[in-house]
């Protein structure tokens, strides 16, 4: 796959790593202003880092915009003569609907958008897709380019804000679960590095446990849960402190911050 990404920042970069580990492209674009914050990315084979959009663009079947919301209309127009049929747009900017994308570069173009989250450099985004009419012929082509990277899930459009918080905005909330699980650990006296490890593998089990079993979570609690026992206690300490309560209040506070953000673009 001939694939460019315009705006090589955190996410795009990420994307960059997860594509060159998995060996999925036959050319990779990485454009970005200012290109030494991913010189580390130079020298793989067929990689190009360039300043040059419209050559990027020129070279590539798939183009995926990781620019912040501000650029990406200027970037769009810009691009906008050098668009063939051959090219299928993949957008990951949060709060940009597909309506505005086509009424800069028109309907007839193949437009998808994409909510990736960084842990696609690891191969392991959670990756919500969604398209406009024509689009709708190449998600399969975004489900094979996201599949590579973690797992797909196509939603409407109305869903894409919902799914950001959920999936992109989910790893810095799962992040800091387990840091203060990290910080629990070592008041329990084990050493940070340890801490950390316990953490993380505890975290991954139990994710892996959910997608391997497609089991309820609380049925995965029942076999942990001991009658009178260490973990029901803990676990009903927690949500009298509000656990389930701040973290879904937390989201919805998030959820309300991208529709303003949306309403402050306008
Ligand atoms: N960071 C994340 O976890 C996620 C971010 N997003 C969305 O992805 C987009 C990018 O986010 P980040 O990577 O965090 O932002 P960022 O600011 O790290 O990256 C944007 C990059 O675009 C480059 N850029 C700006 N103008 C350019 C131009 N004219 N040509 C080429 N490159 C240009 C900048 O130099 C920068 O490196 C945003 O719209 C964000 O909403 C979506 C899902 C997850
Ligand atoms: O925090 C943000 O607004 C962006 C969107 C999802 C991840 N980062």
């Amino acid at each position: 796959m001939k694939i460019a990404i315009i705006g090589t920042g955190n996410l795009g970069k990420s994307i960059a790593k997860g594509l060159i580990t998995n060996n999925a492209i036959t050319t990779l674009y990485l454009t970005k202003r200012n290109l030494k914050g991913i010189q580390d990315l130079d020298g793989y084979k067929n990689v190009i880092l360039t300043t040059d959009n419209i050559e990027a663009v020129k070279q590539s079947d798939i183009i995926i915009f990781a620019v912040q919301p501000a650029h990406f209309e200027n970037i769009l127009n810009d691009i906008k003569p050098h668009l063939t049929e051959k090219h299928v747009l993949i957008s990951t900017i949060t709060g940009f609907l597909i309506p505005k994308i086509e009424t800069i570069v028109g309907a007839d173009q193949f437009i998808i958008r994409a909510m990736p989250n960084t842990a696609i450099a690891v191969g392991k985004s959670m990756t919500c897709l969604c398209s406009n009419e024509k689009g709708a012929k190449r998600i399969q082509i975004a489900e094979a380019i996201f599949n590579r990277l973690g797992h797909t899930l196509a939603i409407p459009e109305s869903q894409m804000q919902a799914a950001t918080v959920v999936c992109a905005s989910g790893i810095a909330f799962w992040m800091r679960l387990i840091r203060a699980t990290t910080q629990a650990a070592i008041q329990l006296g084990f050493d940070a590095k340890e801490a950390q490890e316990l953490a993380m593998y505890t975290s991954e089990g139990a994710a892996s446990l959910l997608i391997t079993n497609g089991h309820h979570p609380e049925e995965e609690i029942d076999r942990v849960t001991t009658p009178k026992g260490c973990t029901i206690e803990g676990l009903n300490e927690m949500e009298h402190k509000g656990l389930s309560s701040s973290l879904i209040q937390g989201m919805v506070a998030s959820f309300n911050k991208i529709s303003n953000i949306k309403k402050e673009q306008i």
